[in-house]
């Protein structure tokens, strides 16, 4: 739905009372009448914005938070940049920070804009990179903290970081912060380690303690558990609520960006609606989301099959293994995955405790967990981008990875041509340089950026699937990186789909998508996916899990005595 037929729509962007507890000396950011535009292109932003973001002090008798909604591309991460001190204002006067205390140079170091879309950072451990980026130089969870927050070097030789740690304390302490974001047990693990959203919950926290005035986050919420996301969402409401309690040593004014669809939590008292990077309607939540006619999803899983899988956390016990269920049914079909009784730990910790899987052809698999409880880790022994493929129990098409007398180990390269797969990790190291049409053709090459060898059909297939996204020959040629995250994602999917592989993974491969086009994807899959193929969907969300999906996986978290539980969808 476009929102474009409104004329800008301001429901009192500020409180009933606002004119009695904040005045604009007390705004954190204040911008007036100004228009916004990148050195770089020139492109120009947010035409006459008047907007300001009140800080807490100010705050006290009416709390006013903010939440920047819109579709992918609407303009949002765009929009927090600007309150961050980014892009070019014109006035140059008309964006102020009247109220930022703190006296470091400029008003940007007291601002932290936690953007998850950029490239290089941690917590995906994958592929080649898997060994490659761990090292003697690897800094645990606990160390990368501690000197980002002190805004120490992080590498430096000869550097005394114990002696500077002993002398200075950081403004906010560590527990408190890795407490509330599920990090604690994590705090003596290398830092590139961490799964997806470890790593998110870890760049929440490393703003946190560099005790930031004002924190704006950009989708915080995407790739996170829902035990996860209630728990970021009470933190930032504790550290956005005048100060109180023990908690108080952290305090910043939080300003938070989401899509339409997405979890929108209760303590958001306002927000500002965009698209085509224009604000479209702002105010107060209520009347400006009753006026969209935009409806509150709740944060944990109530409906569809992610319902089944959490309720069966209760009742797992007694519960019947789908899976032995499903395969009597399937016994006739060839087995594409066997997993026999997978272990996988590092150091004490385990992660996978006598795991095991059968995947048949035809077979349309939900592998469910909260972060960190190792389902990247399964799909990298699948892909065998995990270097324990090589020592576990696992057949893949009939084959183990190495040769055993008499029979052939199967190779990565024979496995990349079977498999198709669209996940965080791979968007992250993805060639932004590649236009779109390249991106989808790479299904066919070894590596992201070799020649790909093409099959007799490869053209014709490439074709079909552009048209059937209504994407012209003229923007198949746009480069990755001048694609926002919705096409990236649909770019990323469609390359895992192409060639109709015999395995198709699609880890949280719609998350970031706007719903429309998610909704196609996900009709393309549940009409063009074939009987001899089959799927492997990760999600924390229901609706990103096709309708195909009709039984699951759900994993437990590290540490936790019960093995993973199986289930099929009722
Ligand atoms: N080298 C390592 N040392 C210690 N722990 C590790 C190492 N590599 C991975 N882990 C841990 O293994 C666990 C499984 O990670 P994995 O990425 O598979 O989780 P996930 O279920 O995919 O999580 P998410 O939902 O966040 O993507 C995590 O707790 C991670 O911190």
């Amino acid at each position: 739905m476009g929102y474009s037929q409104y004329k800008m729509v301001v429901f009192r962007a500020t409180c009933p009372q606002t004119t009695h507890c904040i005045t604009m000396s007390s705004s954190l950011v204040r911008i007036a009448n100004s228009t916004f535009s990148r050195a770089s292109s020139g492109q120009v932003f947010f035409p006459n914005l008047s907007f300001s973001i009140p800080s807490l002090q100010s705050s006290t008798k009416c709390v006013e938070r903010w939440g920047v909604l819109g579709p992918s591309s609407s303009g949002k991460s765009t929009f927090l940049q600007i309150l961050q001190g980014s892009l070019i204002c014109t006035p140059p006067a008309g964006r102020t920070y009247p109220a930022i205390t703190n006296q470091r140079k400029y008003p940007s170091s007291s601002i932290a804009l936690v953007d998850f879309s950029a490239k290089g950072s941690f917590g995906e451990n994958v592929m080649g990179e898997y060994e490659s980026r761990r090292g003697s130089k690897d800094l645990t969870l606990r160390q990368w903290l501690e000197r980002t927050a002190l805004h120490l070097p992080l590498y430096t030789d000869n550097f005394d970081f114990e002696s500077h740690l002993a002398t200075r304390a950081a403004d906010v302490p560590l527990e408190t912060v890795t407490t509330g974001l599920r990090l604690t047990k994590l705090l003596e693990q290398p830092v590139s380690t961490l799964s997806n959203g470890q790593g998110r919950r870890a760049r929440i926290a490393q703003a946190l303690l560099k005790g930031v005035e004002l924190l704006l986050l950009d989708e915080p919420f995407m790739g996170l558990d829902p035990w996860s996301t209630d728990q970021l969402s009470d933190l930032l409401e504790k550290i956005s609520s005048p100060r109180t309690g023990d908690i108080s040593k952290i305090s910043s004014q939080v300003v938070i960006s989401l899509r339409p669809q997405d979890y929108l939590p209760d303590w958001i008292t306002h927000i500002a609606y965009m698209e085509d990077s224009q604000i479209v309607a702002m105010g107060n939540k209520d009347e400006t989301m009753s006026s969209l006619k935009l409806k509150k999803t709740s944060s944990s899983p109530a409906v569809g099959i992610l319902q089944q899988v959490y309720k069966s956390d209760l009742e797992s016990q007694d519960m019947p293994r789908a899976a032995e269920t499903t395969q009597t049914k399937n016994e006739s079909k060839e087995v594409l995955v066997e997993m026999m009784d997978i272990k996988i730990s590092y150091k004490d910790r385990e992660i996978l405790k006598d795991f095991s899987w059968t995947i048949k052809r035809g077979d349309r698999w939900g592998l469910f967990g909260p972060n960190g409880s190792g389902k990247t880790t399964i799909l990298a022994i699948i892909t065998s981008d995990h270097p324990f493929s090589y020592s576990q129990p696992v057949k893949l098409f009939g084959r183990h990875r190495l040769p055993s007398p008499g029979i052939r180990g199967i190779s990565v390269f024979e496995l990349q041509s079977l498999i198709g797969h669209s996940s965080p990790e791979i968007h992250q190291f993805f060639p932004r340089r590649l236009s779109l049409r390249q991106c989808v053709e790479s299904a066919w090459a070894e590596t992201f950026i070799t020649k790909p060898h093409f099959s007799s059909n490869a053209k014709e297939l490439v074709d079909d699937i552009f048209a059937y996204f209504e994407i012209s020959a003229e923007d198949q040629l746009t480069s990755f990186s001048d694609c926002g995250l919705s096409t990236q994602r649909l770019a990323l999917f469609m390359r895992a789909i192409v060639k109709r592989p015999d395995i198709v993974i699609l880890d949280e491969a719609f998350s970031g998508m706007d719903s429309k086009l998610r909704d196609k994807c996900m009709h393309y899959l549940e009409n063009s996916l074939e009987e001899r193929q089959a799927l492997i969907v990760v999600s924390h969300l229901d609706e990103e899990i096709p309708r195909v999906v009709d039984k699951w996986v759900r994993l437990r978290e590290a540490g936790e005595e019960e093995k993973a539980i199986f289930g099929k969808r009722e």
